[in-house]
């Protein structure tokens, strides 16, 4: 029960809504003789990732999207790490929010995308997620037969305490659907990746859209896995793909003794004395 495989599905997000759910079927269906245990969709998979779209394309929990992704974790016998949707409460507020679906398609987990991404690079990126949509407020690990996972959506990422957090709780593999852009995505992606899996020794799985040169907003793509020595096992291009990989927990118990770095944190004495 110390390994367990896990696929990141790169794929295209279309105009379509429940094209993009029909899609998913189609990879489940390549990846069946792969038996994976895990799989990872990209941020807002569903929806085209533009501020304006999330309201209009945002579905209550439970809703037809949800009720296809908890029928494909079943149908398939995986955990499904469903990317992101466009979620909203019964207030109206719109989450950017990853579902997690046990292998009977039973909802175990639920993250709210907790750092919205409000960037404005000059000559690059500009973005404003809080245009339309709400933070969540808390990080989210769940439980599975290997262990229990942390999950985390694309500028999460970039928040050192909040993989710490999720590490700090037990988490031994962190899923992150994801979409970062032509800008970020060369200067950043594989660097965040690399860096959170060797701080907190322990794997890391990046699902982007494939990238669509004609989209508003570029996906970088380069869907990645990492390992707890912080190096790319495993890692796309920008077209659309299946990452399939496999992670192996007493490797990563192996760092954690051989480099202790987890163990040898002085907790006591980080503050500064004034
Ligand atoms: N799309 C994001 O949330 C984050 C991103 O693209 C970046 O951090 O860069």
């Amino acid at each position: 029960m110390n390994k367990f495989r896990a696929a990141a599905i790169q794929m295209p997000t279309v105009e379509d809504k429940m094209e993009n759910i029909k899609a998913v079927r189609h990879y489940l269906e390549q990846i069946k003789a792969h038996k994976v245990d895990f799989v990872v969709l990209p941020e807002m998979f569903c929806c085209p990732y533009q501020t304006e779209k999330f309201p209009e394309y945002a579905e209550e929990e439970g809703g037809s999207v949800w009720k296809a992704l908890s029928a494909y974790a079943k149908e398939y016998n995986i955990y499904l790490v469903a990317g992101s949707v466009p979620e909203k409460d019964d207030e109206g507020r719109v989450y950017n929010t990853c579902y997690i679906f046990d292998r009977q398609g039973v909802q175990i987990g639920k993250h709210r995308k907790t750092h919205l991404f409000d960037i404005d690079i000059k000559g690059g990126q500009s973005f404003k997620e809080s245009d339309t949509l709400t933070a969540g407020n808390s990080g989210t690990v769940f439980e599975t037969e290997f262990g229990r996972m942390g999950v985390m959506i694309c500028f999460d990422i970039r928040f050192p305490e909040f993989a710490r957090m999720m590490v700090n709780d037990g988490a031994r593999m962190i899923f992150v659907p994801a979409a970062f852009n032509m800008t970020t995505g060369p200067a950043h992606w594989e660097l965040s990746f690399r860096t959170r899996a060797l701080d907190n020794q322990i794997y890391m799985l990046g699902c982007a859209p494939a990238r669509n040169p004609a989209a508003s907003y570029i996906s970088w793509g380069h869907s990645i896995f990492t390992d707890p020595w912080g190096r790319v096992r495993g890692m796309l291009d920008e077209s659309e793909g299946i990452l399939i990989c496999e992670a192996d927990l007493d490797y990563e118990n192996e760092i954690r003794e051989q480099l202790p770095l987890l163990k040898a944190r002085r907790n006591d004495v980080y503050r500064i004395e004034k």
